[in-house]
């Protein structure tokens, strides 16, 4: 023990500025080239001494989640605690603002927080490379939770590479009533290429010039998400969404990752404010958040 009697952890939401997707794998994943931005949106995770696991959660829509071991953040602080020869006695309180099911990692994030959370706690001393593997068996999504900033994720998406970036972009969220399931757009993924031969996915040249350039007119024109038919297809209503944004001035509109959130790029922060007013204006949102990004990934704060 290291004697700290809590340790609470800030972990960003991300937008995955280029998702190309790939054919089914064997084993069920796509391979991905998926370009993650994290971005300022936060849950915080705190890890506190407890006589048993517990999980418990504070913001909107956390009725949406489990409470039980099957949370992410609770089986994060199981794998971590078993490595160890530890026994996972730890409260886990998890304060969400990030979307639920919305695309933007939020239980990915939870699952980075509780980990170096709790390898905080518990002095475990865990090496970035252990934590990293420890992310990815996890979910595709951890390892980038982890890391924040701006990332290549080859495979399915848990090999990164961090990629160069020249300034801040500027973009609107646009929250949708209720989730969407990961594998169901997947398999909605499948099912609109059935028959079709998919390209092996590869990172845009174009994109990444843009995202080191630090230039948003540039970058909106090169952004691009593979599973933003699956998620239109799924939920038809995210296109009022996406034209309502467009037409109030966003660089660019998109599905971000599995929807059903919209991601717009906007061109600076006032850009951002206005578009976000116009998204609310226009009835198509439950809320429209303002939030800028690169940021940091999981941090003891
Ligand atoms: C859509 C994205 O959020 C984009 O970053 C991710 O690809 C999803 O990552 P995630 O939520 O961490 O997903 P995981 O928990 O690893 O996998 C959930 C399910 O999504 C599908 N899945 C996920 C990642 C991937 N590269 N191919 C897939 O087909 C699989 O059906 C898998 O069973
Ligand atoms: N700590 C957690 N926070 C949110 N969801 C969780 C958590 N633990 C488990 N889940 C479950 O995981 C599912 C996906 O939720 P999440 O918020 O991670 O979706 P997402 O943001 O769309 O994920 P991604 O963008 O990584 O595909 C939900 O159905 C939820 O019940």
């Amino acid at each position: 023990m290291t004697g700290r009697s809590a340790v609470t952890v800030r972990v960003p939401a991300k937008v995955n500025v280029q998702l190309a997707v790939g054919g089914a794998r064997a084993d069920g994943f796509h391979d991905l080239a998926n370009v993650f931005l994290a971005v300022g949106l936060y849950d915080e995770v705190t890890a506190a001494p407890a006589e048993s696991l517990r999980v418990t959660a504070a913001g909107p829509d956390v009725d949406r989640i489990p409470l039980d071991r099957t949370n992410l953040a609770a089986r994060a602080a199981e794998l971590l605690a078993a490595r160890y020869g530890l026994a996972p006695d730890v409260h886990l309180h998890i304060a969400k603002d990030i979307p639920v099911a919305g695309g933007m990692a939020g239980g990915s994030a939870d699952a980075a927080g509780a980990l170096v959370a709790c390898d905080a706690l518990w002095g475990t001393g865990a090496s970035r490379d252990e934590l990293l593997a420890i992310c990815a068996e996890l979910g595709s999504d951890v390892p980038f939770s982890l890391v924040g900033g701006v990332a290549l994720g080859r495979g399915r998406g848990e090999l990164l590479t961090p990629l160069e970036v020249g300034g801040t972009f500027h973009w609107v969220f646009a929250v949708a009533d209720g989730g969407l399931s990961t594998p169901a757009v997947y398999r909605e993924f499948d099912r609109l290429n059935e028959g079709v031969s998919v390209p092996e996915p590869v990172a845009s040249g174009a994109l990444v010039e843009a995202l080191a350039a630090g230039d948003a007119v540039a970058l909106a024109g090169a952004v691009s998400n593979d599973l933003q038919a699956a998620a239109v297809s799924l939920r038809p209503s995210l296109v009022d969404t996406l034209e309502a944004g467009g037409g109030a001035g966003a660089l660019a509109a998109l599905v971000s990752g599995s929807g059903p959130t919209t991601a717009f790029l906007a061109k600076d922060a006032d850009a951002a404010a206005g578009v976000a007013a116009a998204l609310m204006a226009s009835g198509t949102c439950r809320v429209a958040r303002v939030a800028a990004g690169p940021v940091p990934g999981a941090t003891v704060v």
